[in-house]
């Protein structure tokens, strides 16, 4: 199973970001600056369902999706096409992504960021932080109900945002419990790779409304957008389409059914 595989190569990056700094390090530099106001939440009331763009490389399912990776200019068509917010990878060894990318466009980029990896330390909260993230991914097959509680009590300290992800109804009601203000839907089984965007409608009516609910992955038409707004959903995630449209704006107006 991927997910166990992605795992194991996360541990490996905790003991070296660890080897480099000192943990109390990270935590004590995280600590020190500005909270902020949690941009990524308020990106996500926006009046009609919020567009999250994706900056990534490649996929364990889909391979290579971009050989040429100008991200710093994908994200910065992304702002100008509109998007609501960018969720940058950073995954390396999957993904091909790197917290580099994360800082580059933070400099350039003056929307909120979601730092898309895999959290099993909560150094790597610190690191999000520090590299200029508003929000980070909290993947609630990889963590129990305790650990989510616990981690999204670091990232209320640190003024981070945590979309917690769920796949089905008992992760969604772990998810709840730890007290998630932001819960992700994953359409994609990451057991099968198979995408069904049914799973974000199916598993709406469980998350109470003032709860933002995103629905990601797989989302290739503005029927799709459709579907999901009228099903109530906040927010979409959307990766491989706008990876692979030339135009940002046109694709993000058709996904938004403005053409
Ligand atoms: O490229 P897509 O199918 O539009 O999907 C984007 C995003 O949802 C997907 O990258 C994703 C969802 N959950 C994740 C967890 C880890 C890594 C990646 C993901």
């Amino acid at each position: 199973m991927i997910l166990d595989k992605l795992a194991d190569a996360t541990r490996r990056r905790v003991e070296a970001l660890k080897a480099q700094t000192p943990p109390e390090e990270l935590k004590s530099r995280a600590l020190a600056m500005d909270r902020g106001a949690f941009p990524f939440e308020a990106a996500l009331r926006a009046p009609d369902i919020a567009v999250i763009c994706e900056v990534k490389r490649a996929s364990p399912s889909k391979g290579v999706i971009a050989g040429e990776f100008p991200y710093l200019d994908i994200a910065r068509d992304y702002e100008k096409a509109g998007a609501d917010a960018v969720s940058v990878l950073t995954e390396p060894d999957y993904f091909l992504g790197h917290p580099d990318y994360l800082s580059g466009i933070r400099a350039q980029v003056g929307l909120p960021l979601l730092r898309k990896d895999f959290i099993l330390d909560d150094c790597q909260l610190y690191e999000s932080k520090l590299i200029g993230a508003d929000a980070v991914l909290l993947i609630c097959a990889l963590l129990d109900t305790e650990t989510l509680k616990s981690y999204i009590g670091i990232c209320d300290s640190l003024g981070l945002s945590a979309l917690v992800e769920a796949h089905d109804a008992p992760e969604i009601r772990s998810a709840l419990a730890a007290g998630a203000r932001i819960v992700g839907v994953n359409n994609r089984d990451l057991r099968t790779f198979q995408v069904d965007l049914g799973n974000s409608v199916r598993l709406r009516p469980l998350v109470p409304g003032d709860i933002l609910f995103v629905a990601e992955s797989g989302i290739k038409t503005a029927e799709d957008v459709g579907l999901l707004r009228r099903a109530g959903v906040n927010a979409v995630l959307i990766g491989e389409t706008l990876m692979r449209s030339g135009d940002k704006k046109a694709a993000l107006r058709e996904l938004r059914g403005m053409a």
